[in-house]
């Protein structure tokens, strides 16, 4: 059968399966409320995930002598290396899973081009950006920064250029002197130490990791030659404008340009930069530098004013479809909804004439025009157990400014539904807390965050870094890390455990100390109770005793559901709905934009 037919063929079966499905199934008006099985969506969806993100090495300086008609022997002439790449981070609208990335997992920025002849630089790395949902919290986990650990460890000239100077100075009368001495005694060079290989380069020793030498050039020449001291670590001017260390954004707003989280190493030096009096034809240049390297914890909060919290199989998602345009999925079965989704409720459809233009501009009503609700999976008693899906969905509704619990009338007892519900989110607030206080207690046992590109910085700051201290990115605020800044030095601050030579082939560190965000308690966000399927048979009842229950708790005659003092309990009020009809959808919205602020 060609693969026509076999399409034909299907479409056939298709169409008749369709149309048992529509005479089995009565369609009527409410069928966008109460679809059939095939309308849903199931697009991966992934709230965590961990990242490793390492900027561009820079390019390799060129060792290059002039070569032309009538100059056969000519100046040194070798490009610089091109930097690394940077990369960036901007929180996009439309994004909606951290799937993507968390398959991805290393993202690298492109290396910079190796300089070249005829005093050509090489090209920059390419750079990348790392595109996440808005409502993406970015907490960094490890760094490595091998420039400012060679700044900590001071292995590179890092005690100001006077000192680089003269010391270069004092070799440069060495080497003359030597030179000097060799002509009279006409001696060979065998008798100079010959140690190639891990020489440091403040004794002007071949350091293998920095230097790069002239392919042609006999091993003697180096072994006996005298290199001047590495130049200092240089960065990028862009460091000054990264994201200071360690990392910790709230993206809650779409970035209008993207945000550099890690600048691109320098490129080497041509050979051009090392002639000096006694050496005119520097046969060597310097490598490129290393990338850092940043381990990103990224945890995506949807960002909804309103949550839905209910029970499998309560109506939430009709709820959601009755109420806004979304077209998540809806079932007769438990866990229809596998992963949250979010849906706008247009408040002003720009139709007509606005309704507020006789209020003052200052009216706070005015600025709201919409607001999102988010629909989260069914949570089922014991979900603290990782029984159901367990709580890890209550993150995208921690965020949100009121809860909607939506309480299913026709499911045996409501209040105990509705205790049962607060129950779970009691639990999970309860996680959430403990996790934070691990994390602090971790936080003041490592104390050393240290060392590793964070240095100073991790001695003084973590002490004084308070829990919240996750900020909205502001670009030219930030400025030079203390521990990336060649100039500071802190006294005070013990000295961070660093290695004098850095290992860079070591593991990398693999502490968690994470400052986590703090919310305000669940149990003071206004939350009102949706009582669905109304329309089924001997539900006034269970909606009696509803608004019974809520009464008693407002007017402080039954405890708060959620056990804690001083939660909200001043509007509390049952909204009795019918979502697959539409049917007091009004009442909803109505009672939802009363508790929202603005
Ligand atoms: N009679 C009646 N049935 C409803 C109403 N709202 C929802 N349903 C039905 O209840 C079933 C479950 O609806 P969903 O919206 O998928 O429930 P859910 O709470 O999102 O369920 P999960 O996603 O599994 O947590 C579906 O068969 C709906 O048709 C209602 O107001 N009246
Ligand atoms: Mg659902």
């Amino acid at each position: 059968m060609s693969s026509s037919t076999r399409h034909l063929a299907t479409t056939a079966t298709q169409e008749a399966s369709d149309e048992a499905v529509q005479s089995t199934v009565d369609v009527n008006q409410f069928d966008h409320l109460d679809p059939v099985a095939p309308d849903h969506s199931t697009a991966p969806f992934t709230d965590t995930c961990n990242l490793t993100l390492s900027s561009g090495p820079g390019g390799h300086g060129c060792i290059s002598f002039l070569r032309e008609k009538y100059i056969a022997n000519g100046p040194p002439n070798g490009g610089d290396g091109g930097t690394g790449g940077n990369v960036y981070i901007q929180a996009v609208q439309g994004e909606t899973s951290l799937h993507k990335i968390a398959r991805r997992g290393v993202l690298k920025a492109g290396r910079g081009k190796n300089g070249q002849g005829s005093l050509r630089g090489g090209a920059r790395g390419e750079d990348v950006v790392l595109s996440v949902p808005v409502g993406t919290v970015v907490r960094e986990v490890w760094r490595r920064d091998p420039v400012a650990e060679e700044i900590e460890a001071g292995s590179r000239g890092a005690k100001g250029y006077g000192q680089d100077i003269r010391r270069d100075r004092e070799r440069e009368d060495n080497v003359m002197r030597r030179d000097r001495e060799r002509d009279d005694d006409d001696l060979d060079n065998d008798d100079i130490d010959g140690d190639a290989e891990g020489g440091t380069d403040q004794s002007g020793k071949w350091h293998r990791d920095k230097w790069l030498l002239y392919p042609g050039a006999l091993p003697k020449s180096f072994t006996s030659a005298d290199f001047p001291s590495l130049p200092r670590p240089r960065r990028s001017n862009l460091v000054a404008t990264a994201v200071q260390a360690p990392i910790r954004l709230d993206l809650s707003t779409p970035t209008t340009s993207p945000i550099l989280l890690a600048a691109g190493a320098m490129g080497g030096l041509g050979n051009p930069h090392f002639v000096t009096k006694s050496v005119h034809k520097p046969k060597y240049a310097t490598k490129g530098d290393e990338g850092t390297r940043i381990n990103l914890l990224l945890e995506l909060k949807l960002l909804a004013d309103v949550g839905l919290v209910g029970a499998p199989n309560a109506g939430k998602s009709t709820l959601l479809r009755a109420l806004t345009r979304s077209r998540t999925r809806v079932g007769s079965w438990a866990f229809t909804t596998l992963a949250p989704s979010v849906g706008t409720v247009v408040l002003d459809s720009y139709r007509g004439r606005p309704t507020d233009l006789t209020q003052p501009s200052t009216s706070s009503r005015r600025g709201r025009t919409h607001f999102t609700i988010a629909d989260i999976p069914g949570l089922v008693s014991d979900a603290h157990l990782d029984r159901g899906l367990g709580l890890g969905f209550l993150r995208h509704v921690e965020r949100a400014g009121v809860l909607a619990f939506v309480i299913d009338l026709s499911a045996g007892d409501p209040v105990a539904a509705l205790k049962g519900l607060w129950r779970e989110v009691g639990m999970f607030e309860l996680m959430r807390a403990e996790e934070r206080m691990e994390k602090s207690t971790s936080d003041s046992d490592l104390g050393v965050r240290a060392g590793r590109g964070e240095g100073e910085d991790a001695g003084k700051g973590r002490g004084e870094m308070k829990d919240d201290a996750m900020v909205p990115f502001k670009p030219f605020e930030s400025s030079i890390s203390p521990s990336l800044d060649p100039e500071h030095h802190d006294p005070s601050s013990s000295p961070p455990a660093v290695p004098t030579t850095p290992d860079y082939d070591s593991p990398p560190p693999t502490f968690t100390a994470l400052p986590a965000l703090v919310l305000p308690p669940i149990s003071s966000k206004p939350w009102f109770v949706v009582a669905t399927k109304a329309d089924l048979p001997e539900t006034q009842e269970a909606f009696r005793a509803v608004q019974a229950y809520l009464e008693d708790v407002r007017t402080g005659r039954e405890g708060h559901p959620s056990g804690k003092a001083g939660a909200w309990v001043r509007g509390l009020r049952a909204v009795p709905v019918c979502a697959m009809r539409k049917e007091g959808c009004e009442g909803v919205l109505e009672v939802m934009r009363g508790l929202l602020p603005g």
